[in-house]
């Protein structure tokens, strides 16, 4: 009806045969409409390339990928985690915390300990970042030989960010695999609360606990000889190096290398544990909090910068120092918050006196300022495994003081309670 009026009034305004007429009487549908359709269909064109060379530039701008690390092209993880009580973003439906264990836990259904193995008396052996942590016992099947685990715990009341986050933490090390020298996940206990990641016990604790009781007169204790030497030293420095390198090649690195993160056995075997950090690089690609001790940190990481590997380098060079000096804190003479500008003035901490010339300069090899510069983990494992042949075998470390766990806390800048020492019971 609408058409045919149209058409009427033009018949009547104009003669068919006045072509010009009839365009300008259907202007509205034959030149505004397109007209404004290519004009909003450019402006889109336009933004869109906008968006498109705005990305182009900032990828340009970024450090080259040997300098960060990469998130992994292929994770089992379904979402993004950030810490234990973090702000995690949640694609699920499911948000009460018995639905969406009952929907993520047949991925963990081959780690799965029925809990009935495990012993019932638990004894907390200190609080981890999640929870605590816990020594059990766990029932082989043979009852003569309960094996001895780690419990770490989910602590409660847990929401389900927190629950996501733990269950992602255990997948982490699911996706990890076994490594000699990195702290083993046996199993999990995931179907419902509380939730337990099972860990191999590495019975004697922390490297630092170790070190500070190689100070004592003690020569042996519970099976482990407390005294450490030269080649002990680059021994333990190796495996270190060797877990670093197992993580590198998946893209990773571990935030946070330092005696109090790993853990010794009677035979000297040395496994990194605390291995958050690496999670954080897992899921997001890169280390977002910063809480940890300033005296390990490379430079970029005080500067906020991206780090990668490298900066686990350059703490490793601070764990060689706290092996020779048998757990003395980094830079004693520096105030832990004036780090920074102690080192943007180009200062290294000094040779100590139990450190030779050899372990010295690898030592300032790991604390360039400038990430290029400093050795990649295997070419360092090559300069310990150089350095082994020759290094000292019989001399063994001494350092007369014994350490005040507060005072040590406050220069190393480190909280007392983040300590989980060993070291009181002698
Ligand atoms: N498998 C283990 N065997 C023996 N002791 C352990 C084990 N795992 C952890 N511990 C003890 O618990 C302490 C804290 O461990 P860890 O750093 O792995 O926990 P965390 O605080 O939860 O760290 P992260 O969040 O980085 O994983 C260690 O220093 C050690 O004393």
């Amino acid at each position: 009806m609408g058409d045919e009026r149209v058409m009427t009034r033009m018949l009547l305004e104009c003669s068919l045969s006045d072509k010009l007429c009839v365009i300008q009487e259907k202007q509205y549908e034959v030149i505004i409409v397109p007209t404004f359709l290519v004009t909003i269909f450019l402006i889109l064109l336009g933004v869109i390339l906008w968006l498109f060379m705005r990305e182009q530039r900032t990828q340009q701008q970024r450090p080259g990928p040997r300098d960060i690390a990469p998130v992994p092209p292929s994770r089992d993880l379904s979402w993004e985690a950030a810490g234990c009580g973090g702000n995690v973003a949640l694609p699920l439906k499911e948000t009460s915390v018995e639905n969406f264990l009952g929907a993520t836990t047949p991925a963990l259904a081959k780690l799965e300990v029925p809990r009935e193995q495990l012993s019932e008396v638990l004894e907390q052996i200190c609080n981890g970042s999640c929870g605590p942590i816990f020594r059990a016992s766990m029932n082989t099947g043979d009852p003569s030989k309960p094996k001895s685990v780690i419990l770490k715990a989910l602590k409660e009341p847990a929401g389900p960010h927190e629950v996501q986050d733990f269950l992602g933490r255990v997948q982490f090390h699911q996706y990890l695999g076994k490594h000699n020298n990195l702290v083993q996940l046996e199993g999990c206990c995931t179907e419902k609360l509380p939730l337990y990641m099972v860990m191999e016990d590495v019975v004697h604790g922390d490297l630092l606990s170790f070190l500070w009781t190689c100070r004592r007169d003690v020569m042996t204790m519970d099976g482990i000889l407390y005294d450490l030497t030269e080649k002990q030293v680059y021994h333990i420095g190796k495996q270190v190096l060797l877990a670093l390198e197992f993580l590198q090649d998946k893209h990773l690195f571990h935030g946070d290398v330092a005696a109090r993160n790993i853990l010794i056995q009677s035979d000297l075997t040395a496994k990194l544990c605390g291995l958050g950090l690496a999670y954080e690089v897992y899921t997001r690609g890169a280390i977002s909090s910063q809480t940890i001790p300033l005296k390990w940190l490379a430079p970029e990481r005080l500067l906020l910068r991206p780090a990668g590997i490298k900066a686990d380098v350059w703490s490793f060079g601070i764990l060689l120092y706290e092996m020779v000096t048998l757990g003395a804190p980094p830079y004693p003479e520096v105030p832990p918050t004036s780090i920074l500008q102690h080192l943007q003035r180009r200062n290294i901490m000094k040779r100590p006196s139990s450190c030779t010339h050899t372990m010295y300069s690898i030592m300032k090899s790991c604390w360039r300022w400038h990430e290029a510069g400093r050795p990649s983990p295997r070419e360092l494992r090559l300069r310990l495994e150089a350095a082994i042949r020759t290094a000292d075998d019989k001399t063994v470390l001494q350092v007369p003081e014994l350490v005040v766990p507060e005072l040590y806390a406050a220069v190393a800048g480190i909280r007392v309670e983040s300590l989980f020492y060993n070291y009181s019971i002698l």
